[in-house]
């Protein structure tokens, strides 16, 4: 176990411009696989034309683990919500090239999703996976993870459900694991850090950082 503080995948993320075949992926599917925000709740059945369990997943970047997982997981409906557009673009292209059916993708912030689209009750699973750390100590209190949106987290999922947190920031880590063990509607399903669950990929960039000694901490709690 290592004690360092440098991100293995943060700031590999590209933040770039649209691509042309981003941009065509998103004029083309986003018609069929996105949802549009609005303020009142979505029928996920609806949306996903049948009744599966249904796991959320914020922040998905350019959503290869999301691709992945959708496609190694059938039996189980993914809805991905991200702000950035070429990683939206990204995911329907992978969608496109798997031939998955399994995703629905929303282009808006997740809070305000999470507040307005999503009823209570209602998730199996929430994601998130490499929050953006907001390393500078001034910077902090920007996080996602914080007490209030935890609470929100818990209402929307259904009481079994499950939240898995992954991150490579030792001391957003020990943040969220504070956060959620202060929340009582939740219950860890590790001592403190949970193995890394088998449907979570190593990525390249996360393969390359244990293979230099850095640390990936996953936290995976049950709602009550
Ligand atoms: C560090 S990246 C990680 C991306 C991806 N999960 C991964 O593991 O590669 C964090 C992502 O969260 C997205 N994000 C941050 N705040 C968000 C919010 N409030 N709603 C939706 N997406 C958000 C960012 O646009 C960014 O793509």
């Amino acid at each position: 176990m290592t004690t360092q503080h440098r991100p293995i995948r943060s700031f590999v993320l590209r933040q770039g411009r649209v691509s042309n075949a981003q941009q065509r992926s998103f004029d083309t599917l986003m018609p069929a696989f996105g949802l549009t925000y609005s303020e009142t709740t979505v029928d996920l059945t609806q949306a996903f034309g049948r009744t599966a369990p249904k796991i959320l997943e914020i922040g998905f970047g350019m959503g290869e683990p999301t691709a992945h997982i959708a496609q190694h997981h059938p039996e189980n409906d993914y809805l991905g919500v991200e702000v950035h557009m070429p990683g939206v673009g990204s995911l329907l292209k992978q969608i496109e090239e798997l031939g998955l059916t399994n995703i629905r993708l929303i282009q808006h912030d997740a809070v305000e999703v999470l507040k307005n689209m999503i009823a209570p009750a209602t998730l199996d699973g929430v994601h998130i996976f490499f929050p953006d750390p907001w390393h500078k100590k001034r910077h902090n209190k920007r996080r996602l993870i914080q007490a209030d949106f935890v609470s929100l987290l818990c209402d929307r999922l259904k009481p079994g459900g499950y939240l898995h947190v992954a991150t490579d920031w030792q001391d957003y880590a020990e943040q969220v694991l504070e956060v959620l063990n202060n929340e009582p509607n939740l219950i860890n399903t590790a001592d403190d850090y949970a193995p890394k669950p088998e449907y979570r990929p190593l990525t390249k960039f996360e393969q390359r950082g244990l293979r230099l000694g850095h640390g990936v901490w996953d936290l995976v709690f049950k709602r009550k």
